[in-house]
């Protein structure tokens, strides 16, 4: 039997941010893979007028947990969800479920977090800085905890070139910034926020730093560990390749390049598009789960799940692909042909941006006000371009991850065990992993079904059929207008066409 699974069996496991992309991936591993752990507690909030218990449903009747249910078929007597707001200063829980964590808990998995680059600071604050510390506090206090997992990023440095498998000392402390936020007023916050943050390129990894911080200097006589994935994109192998139910990172991109939205980026073809799957992250947070709790490290130990030093793949090969794939197997409803360049120009960024971004939405948003419609497609611009613009810091830097601690686990692994819980990112092939993105983002994000491609491509040739025809009236007017200007077009145009004056 793996050991791994066999570590988790009858564990009460304590999940933040279950709801989530990277969360919801987790629990389904642990209950297909560990089907004899005790428990899993979930703190989660109501949200958009859905209870606890709604939220819950809803995600075990997700396409997701099909085959959790064929192995785990009481999976939903193994999961208690129990009511909490991490934005709130008692964590909101209720005493009674309070607790019942303090003394069930075995392990922890911190996975909650704002993941928005433009969130405000103090909520960025209270959220990945606060609410971990917050955590902390509480983990000292069960007796029975093995291991507090923090999920963070591999971007939480990526004000550096090179980055270890270490925690870097913040320029400043996290208890000085948390207590500023106490007496701050937001338009102060507003302010001072670009100083603080210096050069991070946003609140979101600045304060995955501090939070960072927080767990080294907090984690008292825990045994903790941070887990720092890269670009965390669809699943690669499990429960099934593709899956994916969010618009974070690449997968908006991917989405607005194929509706015909998105026709040029301004990012490095030759950067490492440091992309990891959400199933090779979570493989790699049980088997830290396992390791931090069974061989209790004297240090909490980092490690990075990352790909670039492994297997990279580069930014232009990830786009070729994506547009290769768009050639097979079209989005429906596209507003024009998938098709876009990658530029390092910014001159090139801003003349596509006029021309091929604003241009059309303008034109057709124009139309739609004359058949009495209401125009739309100004707005999804912008926010396109606000995504993208929030992105190309991403895109157009290389940055270099050591992997020391990541490489010691797999090797401690018995080989059942690194199969099972497989993070080895050299056996990943970039582009079938990339073609079953692109297919998972068109079936489990966009719920468009395969039997729609033909119609999906036909669609596509009427819009090739529409651009031919706009080009050419919009030629045959320049040149009428050339002409009536000027004595050498008028002398070319008799000769090239000696019909004209028929
Ligand atoms: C040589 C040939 C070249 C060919 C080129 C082809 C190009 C093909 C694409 C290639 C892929 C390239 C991908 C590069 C991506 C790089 C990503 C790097 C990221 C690294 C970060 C580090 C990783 C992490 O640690 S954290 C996780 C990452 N976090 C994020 O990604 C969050 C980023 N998002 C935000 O901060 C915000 O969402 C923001 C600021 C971008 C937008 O905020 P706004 O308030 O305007 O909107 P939202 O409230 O977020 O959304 C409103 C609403 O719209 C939906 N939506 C958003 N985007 C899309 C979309 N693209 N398509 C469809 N729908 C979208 C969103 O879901 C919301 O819907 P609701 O129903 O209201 O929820
Ligand atoms: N996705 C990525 O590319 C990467 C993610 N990471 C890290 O992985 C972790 C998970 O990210 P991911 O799953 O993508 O993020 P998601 O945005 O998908 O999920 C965030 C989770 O946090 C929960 N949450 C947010 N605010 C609160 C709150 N106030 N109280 C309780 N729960 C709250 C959300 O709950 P709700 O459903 O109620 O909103 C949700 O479950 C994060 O720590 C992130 O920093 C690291 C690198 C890359």
């Amino acid at each position: 039997m793996s050991t791994i699974a066999a570590f988790y069996e009858g564990k009460s496991i304590l999940i933040t941010g279950a709801t989530g992309f990277l969360g919801k991936v987790l629990m389904e591993k642990l209950f297909r893979t560990c089907p004899g752990l005790k428990v899993i507690y979930i703190l989660v909030r109501p949200k958009a007028g859905h209870t606890l218990q709604q939220r819950v449903v809803q995600i075990l009747n997700s396409k997701l947990f099909e085959k959790v249910k064929e192995v785990c078929p009481n999976v939903h007597e193994k999961i208690r969800a129990i009511k909490s707001d991490l934005n709130h200063s008692d964590l909101a829980i209720s005493k009674e479920d309070m607790q019942e964590l303090l003394s069930c808990t075995d392990i922890i998995f911190h996975c909650a977090a704002t993941v928005r680059f433009d969130d405000h600071l103090r909520h960025a604050v209270q959220l990945n800085v606060i609410a971990t510390q917050k955590l902390l506090l509480m983990a000292s206090q069960m007796p029975k905890l093995k291991a507090f997992i923090h999920l963070s990023t591999a971007f939480s440095n990526c004000n550096l070139k090179h980055i270890d498998e270490v925690v870097y000392p913040c320029p400043v402390e996290p208890k000085k910034i948390i207590d500023s936020m106490e007496w701050l007023d937001d338009a102060i916050i507003d302010e001072i926020t670009p100083k603080l943050i210096g050069d991070w390129p946003n609140t979101y990894t600045y304060s995955k730093a501090l939070g960072e911080t927080v767990v080294h200097q907090e984690s008292g006589r825990l045994n903790t560990a941070i887990v720092r994935p890269s670009i965390v994109g669809a699943t690669w192998q499990e429960p099934f390749p593709g899956w994916v139910d969010n618009t974070n990172g690449p997968s908006g991109l991917i989405i607005a390049t194929g509706k015909g939205f998105l026709r040029g980026l301004r990012a490095t073809p030759m950067a490492v598009a440091d992309m990891i799957p959400v199933d090779t992250v979570v493989n790699l947070t049980l088997a830290v789960g396992w390791y931090t709790a069974v061989h209790r490290p004297k240090s909490s130990l980092v490690y990075h799940c990352t790909s670039g030093n492994l297997n990279p793949c580069y930014w232009g090969k990830i786009g070729f692909q994506v547009l290769a794939v768009f050639e097979k197997v079209p989005f429906e409803k596209a507003f024009r042909r998938p098709n876009a360049g990658l530029t390092v120009n910014t001159i090139t960024s801003q003349y596509w941006n006029a021309i091929n971004h604003w241009a059309p939405v303008i034109l057709y948003d124009f139309y739609l006000r004359l058949t009495g419609r209401k125009p739309r497609m100004t707005k999804l611009m912008n926010r396109i371009l606000k995504m993208v613009s929030m992105l190309e810091y991403f895109i157009n830097r290389s940055w270099e991850w050591s992997t020391d601690n990541t490489e010691m686990l797999m090797s401690t692994l018995t080989p059942e065990d690194q199969r099972i819980f497989n993070f080895d990112v050299r056996q990943l092939n970039w582009l079938d992993y990339i073609e079953n993105y692109v297919l998972g983002i068109k079936k489990y994000l966009l719920k468009e079904d395969m039997a729609g491609v033909p119609e999906a491509k036909q669609h596509l040739k009427r819009l090739r059929n529409i651009h031919y025809l706009f080009n050419t009236a919009l030629f045959l007017i320049a040149w009428r207008l050339l002409i009536a200007r000027s004595q050498v077009a008028r002398n070319v145009w008799f000769f090239i066409c000696p019909l004209y004056n028929l």
